[in-house]
């Protein structure tokens, strides 16, 4: 549900601490409880002997609260404090000195060996929401000889070294078997690469009242049937009432496909059935029609003019503007390639027709290399862009790297300032809506790394905005439907990476 950065998490902290009266101890010994209990049940399988890494702030803290807790479960506990336990403050300290009274192991950690075959597991309580920057030498230190250990880590809120806003992995990061996520999930568990370094995510609540990351104003969630229903407003089964006709369900037009990559226009045009639409055309260079024909009967195929060429150097945006009347969506790009003059090619498109756009691969481009995108009207009508990280940082002027590092915030700042909807791909998928709400979306796998998975999906999601739904739900729904008919996709297959686009459609 909500996603969080450690600021958003702060404020609630406080603001359930000092406003609403829940004594920060109170918020501490749930966390701390909840730990225990997670580690209690893993203990199972994993061992009763733990080492608790504690640091010295409430991260820590929470660790000696679990460590009070697995005590009183029978489990064998030691503490080793990163810092001179001394420097614990206010609550730490208090949760150090109850340590210190109940009979706990601890030690600080002197840079000896540690002798793993002593404990069975790991609890990472070493850096929370308040590390800052590369964990410093003991941190650094600990983080390394437990990721060495060959013993499975838990770790507390976020994986220590992680950067809890970008999913950063500082070097080093703890890789968790676990992660024990406070309240709620913190961005960086689910952006690569601190997703890998997360292992299995648990939200455990800690006692904050529900309602506050609303008045908080948090607006990124992570995507999954709930969301879907009540914070988009989709039905994810898309139950169709009996007395409908294809009518109802919408004319997608996709403009796709040229000589050398007819294959993505198929793709997509092909998906956009699948997608649930009533019909779908497909608009394609005339003199490639004879060779499509028969590809995907339940196509109907439009040839534009193109002087015997195959592709779209000669296309008149005013043919496809007129193909585009009477129609409830249109997909532009997979497959077109790039020709003079193809900017103002689009601009007449995106300006001359008031259906739902979803601009994808070739179109993206020439929208990132027209220098007069700024000036080109605002749509009134839903715009979905589908950028893989290449092209939105082309079209936000970044570099590819600086993308990755902060996918959602990438993702919404272009959205809000050109009030599109952005649906950022790759592991994990970041859709952004025009008001700013960011959408994550965990269904896929990495064999959806495969060419034409881009063209499905522009696909999919034209679909859907033919039926209907807005830029948002188009663009979430689509997405999360994508990813799941990848995964049912994948696991028909030997080994994921034997994935083809079109396994995917057919899963649709
Ligand atoms: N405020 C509260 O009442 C609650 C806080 N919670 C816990 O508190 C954590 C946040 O605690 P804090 O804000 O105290 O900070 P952390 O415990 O996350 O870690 C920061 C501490 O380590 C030091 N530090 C920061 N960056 C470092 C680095 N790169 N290398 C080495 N040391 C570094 C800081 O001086 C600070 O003392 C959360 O992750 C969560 O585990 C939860 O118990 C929920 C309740
Ligand atoms: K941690």
């Amino acid at each position: 549900m909500f996603v969080l950065t450690a600021d958003e998490m702060r404020r609630i902290d406080f603001d359930t601490i000092e406003r609403v009266g829940i004594p920060a101890l109170v918020l501490m010994e749930n966390a701390g409880r909840a730990v225990a209990e997670e580690i209690a049940e893993l203990s199972e399988t994993v061992g009763r002997r733990w080492l608790i890494l504690a640091g010295k702030g409430n991260n820590g803290a929470d660790g000696l609260v679990a460590a009070r807790h697995l005590q009183d479960a029978g489990l064998t506990v030691t503490v080793l404090y990163a810092d001179d336990p001394a420097l614990l403050r206010n609550e730490a300290a208090v949760q150090r000195n109850i340590a210190s009274r109940i009979g706990l192991t601890y030690s600080q950690y002197n840079g000896n060996t540690i002798n793993w075959k002593d404990y069975d597991g790991i609890v990472d309580a070493l850096l929370g929401t308040g590390s800052k920057g590369k964990p410093r030498e003991a941190y650094a230190n600990l983080i390394g000889l437990a990721n060495d250990s060959g013993r499975p880590i838990v770790a507390i809120d976020i994986p220590s070294g992680l950067d809890a806003d970008t999913g950063e992995a500082g070097e080093p990061c703890v890789r968790a078997m676990r992660t024990v996520a406070l309240g709620f999930k913190k961005r960086g568990l689910l952006q690569y690469p601190g997703a890998a370094h997360a292992g299995d995510v648990t939200v455990r609540k800690i006692g904050i009242p529900p309602g506050l990351a609303e008045q908080h104003g948090v607006r990124t969630y992570e995507v999954d049937k709930e969301v879907l229903k009540s914070h988009i407003g989709i039905d994810p089964s898309m139950e169709r009432a009996a007395d409908t006709h294809k009518g109802t369900y919408g004319h997608v037009l996709v403009a796709a496909g040229s000589k050398a990559m007819s294959g993505a226009g198929l793709l997509s045009a092909t998906a956009a059935l699948r997608g649930g639409c009533g019909l779908v055309s497909w608009a394609v260079p005339e003199s490639l029609v004879p060779s499509l024909m028969s590809r995907q009967p339940e196509l109907m195929l439009a040839g534009v003019a193109d002087e015997g060429c195959g592709d779209w150097t000669k296309a008149d945006p005013r043919e496809l503007l007129s193909l585009a009347q009477g129609k409830q969506a249109l997909v532009i790009g997979p497959g077109m390639g790039r020709w003079e003059g193809d900017g103002a090619w689009l601009r007449a498109i995106w300006e001359g027709t008031e259906i739902p756009l979803v601009i994808d691969a070739d179109a993206l481009n020439m929208i990132a290399d027209a220098d007069d995108f700024a000036s080109w009207a605002v749509r009134q009508a839903p715009t979905v862009l589908t950028p893989h990280p290449g092209e939105m940082a082309r079209l936000a002027d970044l570099s590819t790297r600086d993308v990755q590092r902060d996918r959602i915030e990438a993702a919404r700042g272009y959205a809000v300032k050109h009030g599109v909807t952005v649906v950022l791909k790759g592991a994990r998928t970041v859709c952004a809506a025009a008001e700013g709400e960011v959408y994550i979306n965990v269904t896929g796998n990495a064999g959806m790394a495969t060419g034409g998975a881009g063209d499905v999906l522009a696909g999919v999601i034209g679909s859907l905005l033919a039926q209907g739904l807005t830029g948002r739900q188009a663009a979430v729904l689509g997405v999360y439907w994508h990813g799941e008919a990848g995964d049912r996709a994948a696991a028909r297959r030997q080994a994921p990476g034997s994935l083809i686009a079109g396994d995917i459609i057919a899963e649709l």
